[in-house]
């Protein structure tokens, strides 16, 4: 379509330009409450002190809804009578001072491919706003390592491991006014085995900077991350580093952001050089040149645009304003009339697509040659969300968790999150995010999970691993506590408001490892670790296996248990014996089954009976167990029942071909038979769970294993050699590019075939590949390896009976 028919297309939409003038009077917030929420019209907040809300007392947000849903004189009178306020309301009740400071705050991320440079740009964030006196570079030859790659784990490994967080001030010039704002900044890891950081910094977070390598464009943890963003409605700027760098090409990093994560993108900059000629960018709202300049490029210098980049910034002006109009009405009509949007025109565009997760601006720099970092900064403040704009949701306990509104009004009750739990030399540290209300030191606070009240003796502005004493922070700010006892992911009230938060998402382990102190004095230490290790982070598992005894750690890949059993050997000097890394493998059914059994057992007393019968067959989810009832006429009595369909779940827990978990299958109970005396919750619990096991083989019992969506990025020489290993692997090749000089291959390979493919890897390219590997689903097993497995399985199971 062209420019023009979709301008045409927009403003017959018709009513857009009627219903615009109303809703011009709400804030940028109210108008992302409805896009945010979509069809979520009815957001509503409790008052301060009251309970939730009256549904009808709610005023719609959406955009039409304004115009043509006025609420009726009824639930205005509820509303009055109630004293309701709505979310529009509550804001309107903010002092001048309050909305001033929240326009002020920025929370973000920064979160990007493994190595695209996030923590060596926070590092400049960190300098140039005055955190800290000079630069360290990551894995730099001054062996300071930067700032927030604190752990050194990661200072030495050069790798991100935890997120940190940190706070900074950004003075930036409005008008010819210095405006002061506030920046509470989460660095994530880039490697996938550290998944839950990224995925816990975004869901507090209310923006993101997504950072991308300018020669390798999108890459396949800039999708995981694209998904994650998704995932918790984060609003995005992007920024294409290594701008100096060999082979960049922003404009192929643009191509691949509208078609690869299939966000609209556009080009807010224009580089002027690039590789070592790289010197700085065009800014194509303000139509200027801009440049660093001073020591550690401290200055930002602007000038008019070189005569030989006129023409290229008038046409990527021309494709930015385009794709704005596509996602924005008011932009739309300026072009329907043929006019040209003003500076301000285009950057309150801007602001509003992307606030409301339509698009994404794309800027560029060079964090290492200290290049575009200040530019970056002013875009945070410009184009992404304060706390005011976003909505955020509790759900209320009392009203069947019924969504309700957050607002991050001082005065409101307090309501917090605590997403992320880290042990100091201090104690253990709570991070915070404080959605509504005030946290003020000594005061104490209910658990909305525990049912417990903790009073808060502590509280601190984190600033990577070192920290500043605060007695109050205000809603829509990001903390820490000391001396609190939860776990990740619980809310956190006054008391007075039965809400609770969803939590973040979780993705299933796919590898463990036995482990044992070496020494038994140290096994005090160990479960102390242990524990510690379990409740900072929810994807590192433990259980002890009940055959063999020894405790099975679980986690995200092998990088991720390596980084456990070096913390262990370093924080608790604990040295500890591993077995061979394992694959976390599935079991599953193919087929329905039927089953009739009954257990009858005579032991001197009282006996055992119970009969279950009915079929187990592959259920609707294949990630997912389940059971039903189909019992009529009281043959097992409800008090049973649900005792079989427990019995049938724990036996899911451990297979019969492998005792890995059992995924996707369902059991339907459809008769049976009790005892008067003999029949028990136990009874009918056993028998399930025997059912269970004996039909197993019939329904075609299956092992699955992980699949793992691999990315390579090797020097393009090495092209032939890293195909040849992964066909030696039977990986499925999906895709191949060639960047630069760069050769970078997407393939689907199963976990168990990776095992010790970074040392083969290396080997064929003189150490210069890199591979990563994230989780993709489960698969049936080839089925040689099953009968290894299996048979492996049975030979344990064996020695262990005859031991
Ligand atoms: N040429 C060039 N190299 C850069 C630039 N920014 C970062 N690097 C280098 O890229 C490597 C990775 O940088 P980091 O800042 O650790 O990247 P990261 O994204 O934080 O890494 P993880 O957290 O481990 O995923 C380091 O060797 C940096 O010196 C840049 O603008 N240009």
């Amino acid at each position: 379509m062209t420019m023009r028919a979709r301008a045409l297309a927009v403003a017959s939409r018709g009513h857009i330009v009627i219903s615009r003038a109303p809703v011009g009077s709400l804030s940028i917030g109210s108008r992302i409450a409805s896009n945010n929420a979509g069809q979520r019209q009815q957001h509503r907040r409790p008052s301060p002190g009251a309970q939730a809300l009256d549904p009808h007392g709610a005023r719609s947000f959406s955009v039409s809804h304004a115009v043509m849903a006025a609420p009726s004189a009824a639930a205005a009178a509820v509303k009055q009578a109630k004293k309701i306020l709505t979310a529009e309301e509550a804001k309107e009740k903010m002092s001048p001072e309050e909305k001033l400071r929240l326009s002020r705050v920025r929370n973000i991320g920064i979160a990007a491919h493994i190595d695209s440079g996030k923590t060596t740009a926070t590092e400049r964030v960190l300098f140039y706003t005055g955190r800290i006196k000079a630069i360290h570079e990551v894995r730099g030859k001054d062996s300071v390592g930067a700032k927030m790659d604190s752990m050194d784990l990661e200072r030495e490994k050069g790798i991100t491991i935890q997120s940190a967080a940190t706070f900074c001030d950004w003075t930036k010039n409005e008008d010819g006014e210095d405006v002061k704002y506030h920046f509470n900044l989460i660095d994530t890891p880039g490697h996938i085995d550290f998944t839950i950081e990224v995925e816990r910094a975004l869901r507090v977070l209310d923006g993101a900077v997504m950072i991308l390598c300018a020669v390798s464009g999108v890459q396949s943890q800039t999708i995981t991350v694209h998904r994650q963003m998704k995932r918790y409605d984060v609003p995005r700027i992007s920024f294409i580093n290594k701008m100096d760098r060999m082979g960049a090409n922003p404009w192929k990093a643009v191509d691949q952001i509208n078609s690869k994560l299939k966000i609209p993108a556009a080009a807010i900059q224009v580089p002027i050089g690039t590789e070592n000629e790289f010197k700085g960018v065009v800014d194509l709202v303000k139509m200027e040149a801009v440049y660093n300049d001073g020591p550690r490029g401290i200055r930002i210098k602007t000038g008019p645009i070189p005569d030989e980049l006129k023409e290229l910034a008038e046409e990527k002006r021309q494709i930015l304003v385009e794709k704005l109009a596509d996602v924005d009405d008011e932009i739309a009509e300026i072009f329907l009339d043929e006019g040209d949007p003003t500076p301000e025109q285009i950057k309150a565009a801007i602001r509003r697509a992307t606030t409301a997760l339509k698009f994404t601006p794309v800027m560029m720099g060079s964090a290492l040659a200290d290049k575009m970092i200040q530019p970056m900064l002013d875009a945070v403040c410009d184009y992404l969300p304060n706390p005011a704009d976003v909505t955020n949701e509790a759900l209320d306990k009392t009203k069947g968790e019924k969504p309700t509104m957050l607002i991050p009004y001082n005065s409101l009750p307090f309501v917090g999150l605590a997403f992320k739990l880290e042990e100091n030399p201090y104690g253990q540290l709570t991070y915070i995010r404080v959605y509504q209300g005030m946290l003020k030191k000594g005061t104490f606070l209910y658990n909305a999970k525990s049912d417990k009240r903790v009073r808060i003796p502590r509280i601190v502005r984190m600033h990577s691993n070192e920290m500043e004493d605060v007695t109050e922070v205000g809603a829509g700010e990001i903390c820490a506590v000391f001396g609190v006892d939860c776990a990740s992911g619980d809310t956190f009230t006054d008391g007075g408001l039965p809400y609770t938060m969803t939590t973040m998402y979780v993705p299933d382990a796919v590898m463990s490892l036995s482990i044992k102190p070496s020494a038994s004095a140290d096994a005090d230490n160990f479960s102390k670790a242990m524990n510690r290790f379990q409740r900072e982070d929810p994807t590192f598992r433990l259980h002890v296996d009940d055959e063999s005894e020894e405790t099975i750690i679980s986690g995200m890949g092998e990088l991720h248990l390596e980084i456990y059993v070096e913390r262990l050997r370093r924080e608790y000097k604990v040295a500890c014996t591993t077995g061979q890394p394992r694959v976390s493998y599935r079991e599953t059914i193919t087929r329905k089954a039927e089953f009739d059994f009954l257990l009858k057992r005579q032991s001197g007393g009282p006996g055992d009976y119970a009969r279950v019968a009915g079929w187990i067959e592959p259920s609707e989810d294949p990630d997912k167990n389940s059971w039903e009832s189909r019992v009529v006429g009281g043959t097992i009595p409800d008090k049973y029942i649900s005792a079989c369909g427990k019995g049938f779940l724990e036996a899911c827990e451990k297979g019969v071909l492998l005792g890995h978990r059992v995924i996707g299958a369902k059991m339907v109970i459809t008769d049976g038979a009790t005892h008067v005396t003999d029949s028990s919750d136990f009874a009918f619990n056993l028998a399930a769970q025997m059912a269970f096991r004996k039909t197993f083989p019939e329904a075609g019992g299956t092992v699955l294993e992980p699949l793992m969506k691999t990315n390579l990025v090797v020097p393009s020489e090495f092209q032939g050699a890293v195909l040849m290993l992964l066909t030696k692997r039977n990986g499925t090749i999906n895709d191949t590019e060639v960047n630069g000089d760069d050769f970078t291959v997407l393939a689907d390979c199963s976990l168990n075939s990776m095992f010790g493919f970074s040392t083969h890897l290396r080997a064929a390219t003189q150490g210069k590949g890199e591979f990563s590997m994230e989780f993709s689903h489960y698969s049936p097993a080839p089925p040689h390896l099953q009968k290894e497995l299996i048979a492996k399985y049975e030979a344990e199971l064996e020695a262990k009976r005859t031991k």
